[in-house]
């Protein structure tokens, strides 16, 4: 694998002219530049290792790595060598840039199937090249297809790439998070059995859709929700109806690409034979195709700064929205994500089906694609029916929660337990859910018409006691549905405080339960009423007891007096309810004026002190 680079490079940057930003990656800037010496266009990734501090190991593999590969269909390194705090690494300069920029200045719906097919043959014999010298590449995406002028293609950054022989540490980092959610297989987010270089083969189907369309799937969404879909959802696939523009062996290849089980998945050499990439076509008619018109790279990349700028601006008015922010990196191709647990949960939880997300379980239902592959006896590959089914055959859950139970396999071994946080919020929300129906339930059983109405007023307003939503809950006081009640209403976050959740779920069913008291009192008296009239016209009294009835004719009947006094005593418990609510309403909101109080004066103090 290693190689001697006929040229010699210098290894200081006085030897290197500056010339405009080409690039921007999550850990690096890259220039065009000149290599005064040789007097040739390079392009240096330079790397600040201050704000590298802790992944110098990514960063010493991926030039490690980026020296030793000697593969046309591969990025390799002229040198590197480090500057004061930065570390340059000089490589050849590809002035057409990296696909997904190709596709933001100039292909927002994406490439034609010849380019495509093109493309990813390239790209795929640089993946046969390093798995066969065992490294897995980790992040596949269009932002590391890089064209040269005269349409050659090559697969760069290392950043994350590792290799299949390392043993210890490196060894632990295959049963790591890497990659970019949306291109990441589910075997890497699960960390189950950690992963093979199959998980490149997935990042490759992931990466001709977004060749397909001009971006990937799931990318405008915030990463937590991305690594939801990619474990919950069937996988991606290319559509019938909404694909028609692309051939039936173009389907079939990514569907091969996009199988779940990383086992299924063909190897990129078997792969390599699939009878799609036979549409490939020349570099010269690649170079032609794209690349003609377009302006130098550094204006594109120019433009799109600027246009990522824009859309920073348009998102903090937006309050920082984070579907855009998302959107936002991915315009900038961004590889790394920071995960945060309490962000999943909260995602999790309010995730909803508005967008048309659906949630539907990998149904394992696989028809067998035909053999794709020319010359290999291939095992059948499976297919997830929907993405060669019509274009809505994803069916979403008709609530839009997340049906959390049923990821319990796939979730096994996730490692930072966001699930058992969704599972515990959902049957939350299931038992209040629960509760309340058969609340409902016994309302509507009532056989007093006028509780009846009432309590059909309680289910069908949107003010009924619990309210389901399109993927969320929400508890509402007002809800329960005793017009006396003050109508505050309290939004159930299930994720955050049990204890708050029992207080407004108290507050909520209280007033129903008093009210069911209430008329469950009026109801036994009509009944002993019409027992004991049956009893004085019929002379049934003893068989009637008999049948049970013994002890509802033992109960004292209630006076119109005492019936005045219990319904004084609920209406006091009732407003106790509400008086008890509103302290607490109260309470925080005191607590919030004291915070607020206390930053001010801290404030005043502060000024006080700096001004002595
Ligand atoms: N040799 C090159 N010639 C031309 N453009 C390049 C070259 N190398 C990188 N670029 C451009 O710079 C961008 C960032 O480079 P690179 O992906 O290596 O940085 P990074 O920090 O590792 O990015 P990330 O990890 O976010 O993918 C690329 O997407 C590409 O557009």
């Amino acid at each position: 694998m290693a190689h001697a680079s006929e040229k010699k490079f210098p290894v200081s940057s006085k030897d290197y002219k500056l010339y405009e930003e080409v690039g921007e990656g999550v850990s690096a800037t890259v220039y065009r530049a000149l290599c005064i010496p040789l007097d040739e266009i390079v392009a240096i990734k330079v790397l600040d290792l201050e704000k590298c501090n802790n992944d110098l190991d990514g960063i010493r593999r991926e030039v490690q790595t980026m020296a030793l590969i000697n593969h046309p269909n591969l990025l390799r390194a002229h040198c590197s060598f480090t500057t004061g705090q930065s570390l340059w690494v000089v490589t050849p300069y590809l002035s057409g840039g990296s696909c997904l920029h190709l596709m933001k200045s100039a292909r927002p719906e994406g490439f034609v199937e010849p380019i495509i097919a093109t493309v990813l043959r390239e790209v795929l014999k640089a993946l046969v090249y390093l798995h066969a010298h065992g490294h897995i590449h980790r992040d596949v995406k269009a932002g590391n297809i890089l064209i040269d002028a005269n349409g050659a293609v090559k697969l760069a950054d290392f950043g994350v790439s590792a290799c299949m022989f390392d043993s210890g540490d490196r060894q632990r980092s295959r049963n790591t998070f890497v990659g970019t959610p949306c291109w990441m297989a589910p075997e890497v987010m699960q960390q189950l059995h950690g992963y093979d270089f199959k998980a490149d083969i997935w990042s490759f189907g992931i990466t001709a859709l977004e060749l397909a369309h001009g971006h990937a799937p799931f990318s405008k969404y915030p990463p937590m929700k991305v690594l939801l879909m990619t474990l919950q959802n069937a996988p991606p696939g290319l559509d019938y109806e909404r694909d028609k523009r692309f051939s039936k062996s173009f389907k079939e290849m990514v569907a091969a690409c996009l199988v779940k089980d990383p086992k299924k998945r063909p190897s990129s050499e078997k792969l390599l034979k699939h009878h799609f990439f036979k549409h490939a076509c020349s570099n010269e008619y690649r170079a032609r195709t794209i690349l003609d018109g377009l302006s130098p790279l550094g204006e594109r990349f120019r433009t799109l700064k600027m246009k990522e700028a824009d859309l920073f601006l348009q998102n903090k008015a937006m309050n920082g929205d984070k579907e855009h922010l998302s959107q936002q990196e991915y315009v900038r191709g961004i590889s790394a994500w920071n995960f945060d647990i309490e962000e999943l949960k909260s995602q999790a939880v309010f995730i909803q089906d508005k967008n048309g997300i659906s949630n539907i379980r990998d149904p394992d239902m696989n028809c067998k694609s035909k053999n794709a592959y020319d010359d290999e006896d291939f095992s059948p590959e499976v297919v997830s029916p929907e993405r060669f089914g019509p274009a809505n055959s994803q069916t979403p859950q008709e609530d839009g929660v997340f049906d959390l139970r049923n990821m319990e396999g796939s979730l096994a071994s996730f490692p930072i337990r966001p699930l058992h946080a969704l599972e515990e919020s959902q049957q939350r929300h299931q038992s209040v859910q629960d509760y309340s129906s058969s609340l409902l339930y016994c309302q509507k059983k009532d056989i007093n018409s006028q509780t009846s109405a009432t309590m059909n007023a309680l289910e069908d307003t949107p003010e009924g006691a619990t309210v389901q939503q399109k993927g969320r809950f929400k508890v509402t006081s007002a809800s329960a549905g005793y017009k006396g009640a003050p109508s505050t209403n309290c939004s159930v976050n299930p994720v955050s405080g049990a204890s708050t959740n029992r207080t407004v779920l108290a507050a909520a069913v209280l007033p129903s339960l008093q009210y069911i008291l209430q008329q469950n009192t009026m109801q036994r008296e009509q009944l002993i009423k019409s027992i004991k009239y049956l009893e004085q016209t019929s002379g049934h009294h003893r068989e009637l007891a008999d049948e049970g009835t013994t002890d509802l004719l033992q109960l004292p009947p209630a006076s119109g007096r005492e019936r005045e006094l219990q319904s004084q005593v609920l209406r006091l418990q009732q407003r106790i309810g509400s008086a008890v609510e509103e302290l607490q309403i109260l309470k925080r909101k005191n607590a919030q004026l004291e915070q607020t109080l206390n930053a001010v004066l801290n404030r005043e103090e502060r000024i006080k002190d700096e001004e002595c």
